[in-house]
């Protein structure tokens, strides 16, 4: 049995070639492509199983909203994720008991790996700072990736037993030192000609550890994408992370 997939965003730089990696897949089968101007009823019509939601942190509330209402599972990369969102949605999910959720801040393998190996050193070092470098047209700073590794990063700090990194600046200039996330200062870079990339900084005495990830192209997310759509059919409620969907 082929499973009935939707792409939300479906012109967009990911969404572009999730459409493609659908269409490609054996076992799935691309019965409808949205933007931004369509009518989400479109999904239902089409009698879609699995949506693959790429859009803007404006739309995708909306996007899950209906979705979930109908029954129908998603897999979602979009950013702009906070406590309050999640709560809504796990609100939706809970009158929807049978429909899985996955919301994915990254879907290539190397930058899961990446989040998952900062969290083990994040015990073994003092001082950890993110570094994320995107493409110029992202709507969102930090990046979904960047945060989410800078939460991990401190809740593995607390379960250490490792109290707030000390900084000593008292001068300078506003912005200098980065976003604040969890206690982990996290910078973001927007330069044409990048994609999306990320350095994790670790330093104690004596040494440096860096861990480094670079998506050169978005056919990096697709496995991700994939992965995602065939599991979240049997995973009702909502799964944060990809690496739930892998063995690690
Ligand atoms: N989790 C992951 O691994 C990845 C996540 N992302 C995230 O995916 C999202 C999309 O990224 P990207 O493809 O680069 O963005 P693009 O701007 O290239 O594409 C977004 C698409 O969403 C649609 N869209 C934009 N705004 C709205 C809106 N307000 N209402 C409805 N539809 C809208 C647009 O449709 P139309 O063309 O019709 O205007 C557009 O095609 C971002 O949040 C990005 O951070 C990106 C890469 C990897
Ligand atoms: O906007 C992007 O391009 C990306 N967005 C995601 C994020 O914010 O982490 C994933 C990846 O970094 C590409």
């Amino acid at each position: 049995m082929t499973l009935r997939v939707a792409v939300i965003g479906a012109r967009g730089r990911i969404g572009s070639e999730a459409v493609k990696a659908v269409e490609a897949a054996p076992d799935l089968e691309l019965v409808a492509t949205l933007g931004r101007d369509s009518e989400l009823s479109e999904l239902a019509d089409a009698g879609v199983q699995v949506v693959v939601e790429l859009t803007h942190p404006d739309s995708v509330m909306g996007n899950l909203e209906y979705c979930l209402h109908n029954g129908i599972h998603v897999v979602t990369g979009t950013t702009g994720w906070t406590d309050e969102r999640l709560a809504t949605v796990r609100g939706w999910l809970a009158e929807s008991p049978r429909t899985g959720l996955l919301i994915a801040p990254n879907f290539s393998i190397g930058a899961v790996l990446g989040m998952q190996f900062a969290q083990v050193a994040a015990k073994y070092f003092e001082s950890v700072e993110v570094v994320e470098l995107h493409h110029d047209r992202k709507a969102d700073a930090p990046s979904g990736t960047a945060t989410r590794t800078a939460q991990l990063i401190a809740a593995a700090r607390t379960k250490a037993g490792r109290g707030p990194q000390q900084d000593p600046t008292t001068h300078g200039l506003e912005g200098a030192r980065g976003a604040d996330v969890d206690g982990v200062p996290v910078h973001a870079v927007r330069l044409r000609g990048l994609l999306a990339h990320q350095e994790v900084l670790f330093g104690d005495t004596g040494e440096t550890l860096t861990i480094r990830h670079d998506s050169l192209h978005h056919s990096c997310f697709m496995p991700g994408i994939l992965l995602g759509v065939r599991k979240v059919v049997d995973h009702p409620g909502l799964t944060f992370g990809l690496e739930h969907f892998l063995d690690l």
